[in-house]
């Protein structure tokens, strides 16, 4: 377990001072994926940095898996770190150093025995999916597969910690998601925690389990992922929610979508968690005389579930369409009718 107790941060003294972590506590479980989702200078890499020791904070304490790291130093932290480890934006690959070598190089510094460095990083080169690479050097390599070596380089001293330091904000939204499969992977095959930090919400959505949101060195929300996307309190939140579920004025486009589809009734359902759609359309087109089409759907997956909304045209006579609806409410779907 991870824990922040008061933590801050102040740079710089007195009157130039700038408090980059303000006040936090955050608990984040072993064996999670824990996003930190902020803008530019909310505070997120000075956060980070103090969960490994990188920065000692000004008040406040940390502790990862039983170790103080706000305390201690000098051999000790040292050794804490090894079981903390990261992965970079820019990857942090030595480059005059193969796929192979970049990976056995903090397996050299820790001391491990020749057989046993070649033996992990044959593995590691497995785990990752960089198999037949091993003999090339970083510049012959894609983004993603850099960010593979940065992976596997990260995991060589079985750490219990791994920290993303915005490990895809360099890479194209295909090989994106490619890394946040393997890290959703890596989370459950070793069960290690990994705490990442990001500014965009697609991350947070795809891989997390929970999610706080910082502003001005502040933990402004924190929750499960599923819960932020269904009720984001602060405007911030919402601000974050909004780049992958674009909401649009809801009552403007039903008034809109009429003008188009002046048939039936439309209704808009809201789906929210393990619930998915299919299940209750495809029921409801089979035991109801009503004429069912989708006019416009948003389902995102989450990790706890889908969430999003429909909007659909029901036709068919006035008792039809009313059990139709009926049937909808029952099935625990929130629905918003809009009639003639
Ligand atoms: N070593 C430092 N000395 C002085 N000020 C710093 C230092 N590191 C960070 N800051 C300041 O602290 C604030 C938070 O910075 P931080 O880099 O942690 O934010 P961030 O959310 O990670 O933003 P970004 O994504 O742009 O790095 C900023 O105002 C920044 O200028």
């Amino acid at each position: 377990m991870i824990q922040l107790e008061n933590v801050n941060k102040r740079f710089g003294t007195s009157n130039t001072a700038i408090t980059a972590v303000d006040g936090v506590n955050l608990t984040i479980e072993e064996g999670k994926i824990y996003g930190i989702i902020g803008y530019s200078g909310a505070g997120k890499s000075t956060l980070i940095r103090l969960l490994n020791g990188l920065e000692q904070p000004t008040d406040g304490t940390i502790e990862v898996n039983g170790r103080k790291i706000s305390s201690i130093g000098g051999k000790e932290l040292r050794q804490a770190r090894q079981k903390i480890s990261m992965i970079f934006q820019h990857f942090n690959l030595l480059w005059s150093r193969t796929v192979k070598e970049n990976i056995i190089f903090p397996l050299e510094i820790a001391g491990v025995k020749k057989a046993d460095r070649e033996r992990k990083a044959s593995e590691l080169i497995e785990l990752v999916g960089l198999g037949g690479r091993e003999n090339a050097y970083p510049s012959q390599l894609s983004g993603g597969q850099k960010q593979r070596v940065g992976i596997a380089r990260a995991l060589a001293n079985d750490p219990e910690v791994l920290l993303c330091d915005e490990a895809t904000s360099a890479l194209d939204p295909e090989t994106t998601d490619a890394i946040l499969d393997l890290l959703t992977s890596i989370n459950e095959r070793l069960g290690l925690t990994i705490v990442l930090i990001t500014h965009e919400m697609h991350v947070i959505r795809k891989i997390c389990h929970e999610v706080a949101v910082m502003e001005a060195g502040r933990v402004v929300e924190t929750g499960d992922v599923l819960q932020v996307f269904q009720a984001p309190k602060k405007a911030i939140t919402k601000r974050f929610v909004s780049q992958v579920t674009e909401p649009e004025d809801s009552k403007k486009v039903m008034a809109l979508m009429r003008e188009d589809y002046p048939d039936g009734i439309l209704v808009k359902l809201a789906f929210v968690g393990e619930r998915t759609e299919q299940p209750v359309l495809a029921q409801l087109i089979r035991e109801y005389p009503v004429d069912v089409s989708i006019l416009q759907g948003n389902i995102q997956q989450t990790r706890g579930g889908a969430y999003g909304t429909l909007i659909l045209q029901l036709t068919g006579d006035s008792e039809a369409t009313a059990n139709a609806i009926s049937y909808l409410h029952e099935q625990g779907v929130q629905t918003e009718v809009f009639e003639k």
